[in-house]
């Protein structure tokens, strides 16, 4: 196997150029061209099945597109070892099962091997140690570092696997759902910690899966409307989180509002009764 040296810290994370994407003889993407930078946070919006999902396993080189081009950190896919080039990604699934023994330190450590349990006969560095036990303070889980995975709250996994993620420094995170699931307190910690995430480390890029306006933390930058596999808009977030435009996205009327602290939030907009 060749060996892929670390890719340059320069240029696009990401650049998506005429996408197709077919399964079982169905479109699931189409035409889709996407280029995402450094400092850069994307949020990727549509109903379900709009194929955001399926668009975040090309982006973080889990499939291979039908048609046209995935570049991730400059590396096209299909011409390169896709193994090795997820190692430079962070890909957050809330949905990964750690082995069940497994402190949060220890699962954290997992995101430098990129396994579901510690490897035998690998051990950390003290450096590697060292920033595990950094980036755990950082995601505020410093008390909880020794708790044992299945005792961990839906958020703490959430917040420990973003640490998980951030192990090998990344220079692009994906975020699936994060904040499935979570009651009020630990969605709000969340963001908070993605907030400051993305404040500590400038050059990271991300994009972020979601449902929910609601659930957009405030340092996003960008936004792509997704519908039926194909992009109804993208770019700057203030241009594409219009009401119009996710109304027409989620085929119904609301109301966007992106109150002084940066957030969103969306309200069905009434329908007079004359046309209801
Ligand atoms: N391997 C596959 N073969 C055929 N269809 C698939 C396959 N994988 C996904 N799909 C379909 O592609 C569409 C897009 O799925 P995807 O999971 O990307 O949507 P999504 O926008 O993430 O949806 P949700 O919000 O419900 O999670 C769905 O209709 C899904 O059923």
């Amino acid at each position: 196997m060749t060996t892929l040296s670390r890719p340059a810290d320069t240029g696009p994370v990401l650049r998506v150029d005429g996408v197709d994407l077919v399964r079982s003889g169905r479109a699931l993407l189409q035409g889709i061209s996407l280029t995402v930078r450094p400092g850069e946070h994307w949020a990727l919006l549509g109903s379900n099945g709009a194929g955001k999902s399926t668009l975040l396993s090309l982006l973080g080189a889990v499939t291979h597109p039908t048609r046209g081009v995935v570049e991730v950190l400059g590396r096209t896919l299909g011409r390169v070892d896709v193994r090795e080039l997820r190692s430079y990604l962070g890909h957050i699934n809330p949905r990964h099962a750690p082995e069940g023994g497994l402190s949060v330190r220890d699962v954290v450590l997992t995101g430098l091997t990129n396994t579901a349990a510690l490897v035998p006969r690998w051990a950390p560095s003290p450096h590697e140690e060292e920033q595990a036990d950094r980036l755990i303070a950082m995601l505020g889980m410093g008390a909880r570092a020794q708790a044992h995975w299945p005792t961990l709250s839906q958020g703490e996994r959430g917040r420990a696997l973003i640490a998980r993620a951030l192990m090998p420094q990344p220079r692009l995170l994906l975020l699936d759902e994060p904040a499935t699931g979570l009651d009020l307190a630990a969605r709000e910690q969340l963001l908070a910690s993605i907030d400051e995430l993305r404040a500590r480390h400038r050059s990271l890029a991300t994009v972020l899966v979601t449902h929910h306006l609601e659930e957009l933390p405030a340092t996003t930058t960008h936004a792509m409307l997704l519908r039926e596999g194909r992009c109804l808009a993208g770019g700057p977030v203030d241009d594409v989180l219009t009401s119009d435009l996710v109304s027409t996205c989620f085929d119904h009327p609301v109301r966007i509002v992106r109150s002084g602290d940066g957030r969103w939030t969306a309200r069905a907009e009434r329908i007079p009764a004359a046309i209801a």
